[in-house]
């Protein structure tokens, strides 16, 4: 298919924009693509070749695909100024928000009749960083990629961020992430800072806090300026999961103070059962990270090479080091592959040849 999206425009060189380029560029190296951001972010993106060139907004006319990756609020200005201009060919207009559903309904309202096809977007992986020097061309890799309607062109543009496309509602859309990826922040944030409040009265609190406390909190470091947003964006459905939320506290308050064994026995085990299943789910994009192997491995020199020079047959789509705060145990490779198999093999390598301690 030879596809006509030739000229192509980023808005929003951050987290998100960048990586895309970086994605876009993988498949699709002769696309000319141009950025509009602000001076020292284009000037980085120049420099680090995740564009061709930099770009007016009054150049959108000559594009044939743009992609807004930009905070929601500036979304929603682009996309009436855009609307306001003419076009003489046909422009494909997407944007990568966490929300859909207010999107989509001003963009039914203002591009109706107009020469722009709207397509609403959001790849469903991220980071709490932000910025161009946050841009990684594997960040989408295997992960689900939202789209609202399909559009082959497009979807053939993006194939370099291998990702998966998944066609969803608006509607149903901004309710699924509400729970699994808007409510989760929320979580994150206030038990960060009820922790801090605790302290002031109890200092141990800063010491004491372990892997549990950084495995739930990665993500009370996003950016606060796109959470407001997204959260105003969707902000009934998130009243709603908070609201919920605040019901099942109140019930294992319940079985604590009534010290019932059984239903805080059946808290937890349903909870890991619930987790198990959606490990299950994790090659099919729910976490980007799946079949995962962690390695304890001794804090010495060579010995991360002397596993990759190990592994260097089987294909492996992540490595992530969690360093231990105490130097007298041993830190931990985390290491992900794309199959069971990958992993049951990674695993009997490194057991015949390591004394290692592994587990799943
Ligand atoms: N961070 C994530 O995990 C994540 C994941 C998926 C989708 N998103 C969505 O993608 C969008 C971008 O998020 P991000 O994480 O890349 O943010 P970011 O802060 O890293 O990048 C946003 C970029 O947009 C630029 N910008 C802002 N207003 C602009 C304007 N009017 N014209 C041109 N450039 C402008 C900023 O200078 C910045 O470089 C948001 O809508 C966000 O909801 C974020
Ligand atoms: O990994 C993270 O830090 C993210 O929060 C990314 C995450 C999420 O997983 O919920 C957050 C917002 C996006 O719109 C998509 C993905």
């Amino acid at each position: 298919m030879e596809n006509k999206l030739k000229n192509i425009l980023i808005i929003g060189l951050g987290l998100i924009g960048s990586s895309m380029a970086l994605g876009i560029r993988r498949d699709h190296p002769n696309v000319k693509l141009f950025g509009l951001d602000n001076e020292a972010t284009i000037n980085t993106a120049l420099q680090n070749h995740l564009i061709d060139q930099a770009a007016r907004l009054d150049q959108v006319t000559m594009m044939d695909l743009v992609i807004l990756a930009t905070p929601i609020d500036a979304t929603f200005d682009l996309l009436t100024k855009i609307s306001q201009m003419n076009f003489s060919h046909e422009l494909v207009l997407t944007d990568t928000c966490s929300t859909k559903n207010e999107i989509m309904i001003r963009a039914n309202q203002i591009f109706n009749g107009k020469n722009i096809k709207f397509i609403g977007g959001h790849p469903m992986a991220g980071s709490h960083k932000s910025g161009v020097n946050a841009a990684d061309v594997n960040l989408f890799e295997n992960a689900y990629y939202v789209l609202t309607e399909r559009n082959e062109e497009l979807q053939d543009i993006l194939s370099g961020l291998h990702s998966k496309f998944i066609i969803v509602d608006p509607k149903e859309h901004d309710q699924v992430t509400g729970q699994v990826s808007h409510f989760p922040h929320i979580i994150a944030s206030s038990l960060v800072q009820q922790s801090n409040t605790y302290s002031k009265k109890h200092p141990l609190v800063n010491h004491l806090a372990a892997g549990g406390f950084r495995d739930m909190t990665r993500i009370a470091e996003a950016n606060s300026k796109m959470w407001t947003s997204v959260i105003l964006s969707n902000r009934q459905e998130i009243i709603e999961r908070i609201k919920d939320f605040k019901g099942d506290l109140d019930r294992i308050i319940k079985f604590i103070e009534e010290k019932d064994e059984i239903r805080i026995s059946e808290f937890f085990d349903s909870g890991k059962k619930i987790r198990q299943n959606m490990e299950i789910l994790k090659g099919r994009g729910v976490i980007p990270n799946f079949y995962d192997l962690f390695v304890s491995v001794p804090d010495e020199k060579g010995v991360i090479l002397k596993i990759l020079v190990l592994l260097q047959d089987i294909s492996i789509t992540n490595i992530k080091i969690n360093e231990e705060n105490r130097e007298d145990i041993h830190g931990q490779l985390q290491i992900s592959f794309k199959s069971a198999s990958d992993l049951e093999q990674a695993k009997e390598i490194i057991e015949g040849a390591t004394d290692f301690d592994i587990a799943e």
